[in-house]
């Protein structure tokens, strides 16, 4: 399978144009169509939905041209029905193509064939085939009853003037019905059973139906009257829109990433109701202004969680469920039912993604809550053929960690260029100062560990002990009876160890192991593994997604010469071997282990000569690492010294 790597992320700030909307795009495609007149279609959305809409229409008789190269079209409209009668349509995963074209060919007076790809055949379409029906529409189905593929014959009108349809389960039915109706050529009485959801799509619908020449008659969202004798017309050149629903991907950029993130191609004045994707991250402490074509977003501190309903965004409302993987407290998104039959189960798909982050997700048949993890550990994302999958969650990599997404070109469906724009507001940060690191390497019992977490805590810094993961894998080859030189068996295991870490204390596969961890057997066992090249390249991802603002502070053996290069202070942390075995005596008995000090001398002296041999990231002092020998220096002194190197480095810096 492809996969797309992206490298842990700080910061997102700059101004995207955005492509064409889907929905603007494929309705003014069918209503050019079907319009008396040539249309001057500008920037239309370059994608795998349109293209199934422009290949369609092809099949059906329809003249359109490409100006060049550009995204501007020259649609001859065939002033009511296709030419050709008969025709075998594919269209793809594309719903906007399929349930508008499904309800124009019903009353078209032709025999035509309806296929997608499997997931468009387990979506289902009964309520707008029922709905059609009603008014005469001969239509079969050709596998399972409600769902495509479809066959179409040519409808007896009957003498109905009035349908229903229901509205709960994808407002594209009653899109279709509404552009479908002029077709008749009479009075038609549209009438929604239940509540109809996405509602300010209806309202693209209508507009642009306006902008065609047809006017509809409503009352409120329950019944739409289209009366006779109207017909589409050319407005003769029109203009799509940018996507509101691509925007938010942009606008979540900014308010997690700081900011600002400025979208152009719509504003305040969009007919698309994903725009108000906009109020909801507002409501999460972003920052939002707006002008009649363009949004921008920013930060200033950490989002926090909402409970809202996001019936009228179903589409962008994805987007928050990301963005609330940064926010304080859950984020409950409401009444997305609809995302159960979409590209794929979104709800379904969701949560399971969201989980492999760390997230802690409750899901049910309309809802969705979302609880950040203490912190975003590294994961694959699988996509599901869905594009909006993929665009979510490249949001994840601003969290600082690395996130692969499986089967990239799933973009491709409304936004090929998707992962470029992404990658021109964005900053890596691995290899950047932005968020500070204070390396501090040094041999077993020196005091690494003691003194790297009260530097964390003086400066509110995280902190890591990347030991702690080579003892980790020990543990785990020991529990599960992997051979300690068993490499591959052994970076496998690093790479899916199952670990959190909580104020102090460490969970392996859901048990506190943090006593355990500390024993002179498990770290003899982490000496072993750590030598394993393949261990050490399973572990380099993990580790430097610990690399959180506002700054991290790590010790181990190898933190500033190959995990963290960049660190703005590294110090290289020592002490006699007979005082270090003494520390550890102390430690030992204090926690109530047996221990015998000669013995740990010899198997100190051990250790410290099989790390300093090992070929890869053997311990030794970097050239650029400060040396503070602690052998006469109580804790509090190393702290001190500590501090000190970094803040003269800072102010040296003249930062
Ligand atoms: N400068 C120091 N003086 C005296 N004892 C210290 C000093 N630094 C650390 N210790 C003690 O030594 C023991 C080992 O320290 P630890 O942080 O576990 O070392 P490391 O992480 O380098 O293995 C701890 O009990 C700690 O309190
Ligand atoms: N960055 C690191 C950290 C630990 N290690 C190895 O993991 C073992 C345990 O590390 P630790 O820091 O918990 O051990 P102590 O220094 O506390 O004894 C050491 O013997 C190192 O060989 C490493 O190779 N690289």
């Amino acid at each position: 399978m492809e996969f797309l790597d992206l490298s842990p992320l700080t910061r997102a700030r700059g101004t995207i144009q955005l492509p064409g909307s889907k929905s603007i795009s494929n309705r003014i495609l069918l209503l050019s169509a079907l319009a008396q007149g040539t249309t001057d279609v500008r920037s239309l959305l370059d994608s795998d939905d349109t293209r199934v809409m422009l290949d369609a229409l092809a099949c059906l008789g329809v003249n359109w041209i490409r100006r060049g190269d550009t995204q501007d079209y020259v649609v001859q409209g065939v002033g009511g029905a296709f030419p050709v009668k008969q025709a075998e349509l594919s269209l793809g995963n594309a719903g906007t193509a399929f349930r508008s074209l499904t309800a124009a060919l019903a009353l078209c007076g032709g025999n035509y064939t309806l296929r997608g790809v499997p997931r468009m055949h387990e979506r289902p379409i009964g309520d707008l085939v029922d709905a059609l029906r009603q008014l005469g529409a001969q239509i079969d189905y050709l596998d399972n009853a409600d769902f495509p593929p479809l066959k179409i014959a040519p409808a007896q009108l009957t003498e109905a003037s009035e349908v229903a349809v229901r509205g709960n389960v994808s407002s594209q039915f009653l899109t279709g019905l509404l552009l479908a109706a002029p077709l008749t050529g009479k009075s038609i009485t549209i009438r929604v059973i239940g509540e109809l959801i996405s509602r300010p799509y209806i309202e693209i619908t209508l507009n642009l139906m306006r902008r065609f020449g047809v006017e509809v008659e409503r009352d409120g969202w329950q019944a739409f009257t289209v009366p006779a004798g109207q017909v589409y017309r050319s407005p003769g050149s029109i203009y799509v829109e940018g996507d509101a629903s691509s925007a938010s991907y942009f606008l979540a950029a900014g308010a997690i990433g700081g900011g600002p993130v400025r979208v152009e191609g719509v504003g305040s004045a969009s007919i698309q109701g994903d725009i108000r994707f906009a109020e909801a991250l507002q409501q999460m402490g972003a920052t939002i202004a707006m002008g009649g074509n363009w949004v921008e977003a920013s930060a200033q501190g950490r989002l926090h969680g909402i409970d809202a309903d996001f019936n009228h965004i179903p589409d962008a409302a994805m987007t928050i469920a990301v963005a609330a993987l940064f926010a304080q407290g859950s984020t409950m998104l409401r009444n997305i039912g609809s995302w159960r039959v979409k590209e794929t189960d979104r709800i379904h798909a969701m949560a399971t993604e969201l989980r492999k982050l760390g997230a802690t997700v409750e899901e049910g048949a309309d809802f969705l809550r979302v609880t950040p993890p203490v912190q975003l550990q590294p994961a694959t994302i699988d996509t599901y053929d869905d594009h909006r999958m993929a665009m979510c969650f490249s949001l994840v990599a601003l969290g600082g960690v690395a996130v692969r997404i499986n089967d990239p070109k799933c973009v491709n469906k409304t936004f090929p260029g998707y992962f470029e724009a992404f990658a021109s507001i964005t900053q890596r940060s691995v290899m950047s100062t932005d968020i500070p690191v204070i390396a501090i390497d040094g041999p077993s019992a020196s005091g690494k560990g003691t003194v790297a977490a009260l530097v964390a805590r003086a400066l509110g810094f995280h902190y890591l002990d990347s030991g702690a993961l080579y003892r980790l894998t020990a543990l785990a080859a020991q529990r599960r009876g992997v051979a300690l030189d068993d490499e591959a068996a052994l970076a496998q295991l690093a790479r899916n160890l199952d670990v959190r870490f909580e104020g102090g204390e460490i969970w392996l596969d859901g048990e506190r192991v943090s006593d355990e961890l500390r024993t002179e057997r498990i770290g003899n066992g982490a000496s072993k593994v750590a030598a394993l090249p393949a261990v050490r390249t399973a572990l380099l991802e993990r580790q430097r997604a610990f690399r959180q603002a506002p700054g991290l502070v790590t010790d181990g053996r190898d933190m500033g010469s190959v995990v963290f290069p960049d660190a703005a202070t590294k110090i290289f942390l020592t002490a006699s071997a007979e005082e270090r075995a003494q520390r550890r005596y102390k430690q030992l008995m204090e926690k109530g282990f047996d221990a015998n000090l000669s013995n740990l001398l010899e198997e100190l002296s051990e250790r410290d000569a099989r790390d300093a041999a090992r070929s890869v990231a053997p311990l030794k002092q970097g050239a650029d690492a400060i040396l503070l020998e602690t052998t006469h220096l109580s804790i509090d002194q190393a702290v001190a010294t500590v501090l000190a190197c970094y803040q003269a480095r800072q102010s040296g810096q003249g930062a």
